[in-house]
């Protein structure tokens, strides 16, 4: 029985959408939560494979193999990942940051942004439960993922200087951003590779064909579970990058260099290993 993390937000959605999950219930047992809560559950062995944060890949690299060819990335803005501040971002030296405890990416993300290219090196920082009212309550400004990330933006940001983190990110370094991979134990490859392999085609298949239908069916869905309206969810999936090419790789391993210069990650990461499906385990550099 393959373990598998299933991030609980609508960005993985084109993912999930179209699997079958009944013949996949043969050897495949889901397992829904938070990016952080995954990451632990990979860290422990509790999961064999699922989406992960990008940066807990990087903490990890060793014992994991990355999945081809699926990723959630964005070239520039992402629209839910968002920095609410009641000051300008070049302002928030010597201020504190409320960080949801859901992210492990796009937390450190917001640390390098402004630690390396606004040069603010004293923010007091604190994590805690993605509440928006009670993160503010004693912060300056608050970091959302997800949908509490895409909630809060419909709600409550009159007054706020609102930045979204991919837009950031691209703004300094012109690459592309991924913050979630989908990644497996080593060990569970050896022992599972078909079922592994039976899992990747299926997210493969059910992203591709959510893509050419322009995401529409799938936003009717989401629209039901969570309000909105359908261009806003079809728009919100085309601008998520679902793919793993070389250009969001590279962009990756930039975010491990500084990552590791900024002292967030104790080894640089300096290649990712990809499963190539029947052929072996690929080094990118
Ligand atoms: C695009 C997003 O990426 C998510 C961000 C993550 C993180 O910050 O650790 C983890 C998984 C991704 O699904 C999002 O939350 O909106």
């Amino acid at each position: 029985m393959v373990r598998v993390g299933e991030i609980l937000y609508t960005n993985v959605h084109p993912f999930f959408f179209y699997m079958d999950r009944e013949a996949l219930s043969a050897h495949s047992r889901f397992i829904p939560s938070i990016p952080a809560r995954l990451n632990d559950a990979m860290a422990n062995g509790e999961i064999d494979v699922g989406a992960i944060s990008s940066f807990a890949y990087g903490k990890q690299y060793e014992d994991l193999i990355l999945m081809p060819n699926l990723a959630v990335a964005s070239h520039g803005p992402v629209g839910s990942i968002f920095l609410f501040s009641r000051a300008p971002i070049e302002d928030l030296d010597g201020k504190s940051i409320a960080l949801t405890h859901s992210s492990a990416t796009s937390s450190h993300l917001l640390k390098i942004i402004l630690r390396r290219f606004y040069g603010h090196r004293n923010i007091d920082y604190t994590t805690m439960a993605p509440v928006y009212q009670d993160m503010l309550e004693n912060h300056d400004a608050c970091l959302l993922i997800g949908d509490d990330a895409i909630q809060a933006n419909w709600r409550e940001h009159e007054q706020m200087y609102v930045y979204d983190l991919g837009e950031r990110w691209y703004h300094f370094t012109r690459m592309p951003m991924t913050f979630a991979v989908f990644a497996m134990r080593k060990q569970s490859l050896a022992e599972e590779p078909q079922a592994l392999q039976a899992l990747h085609d299926d997210w493969k298949k059910s992203e591709e064909r959510a893509r050419a239908d322009g995401y529409e069916e799938l936003a009717h869905a989401v629209v039901a579970d969570h309000g909105g309206n359908i261009p806003f969810w079809q728009d919100y999936f085309k601008t998520l990058q679902h793919q793993f090419t070389r250009v969001e790789q590279r962009g990756l391993l930039h975010f491990y260099r500084l990552a590791h210069e900024e002292g967030y990650l104790p080894n640089h990461v300096d290649r990712l290993s990809v499963w190539d499906i029947g052929m072996g385990i690929h080094s990118i550099h």
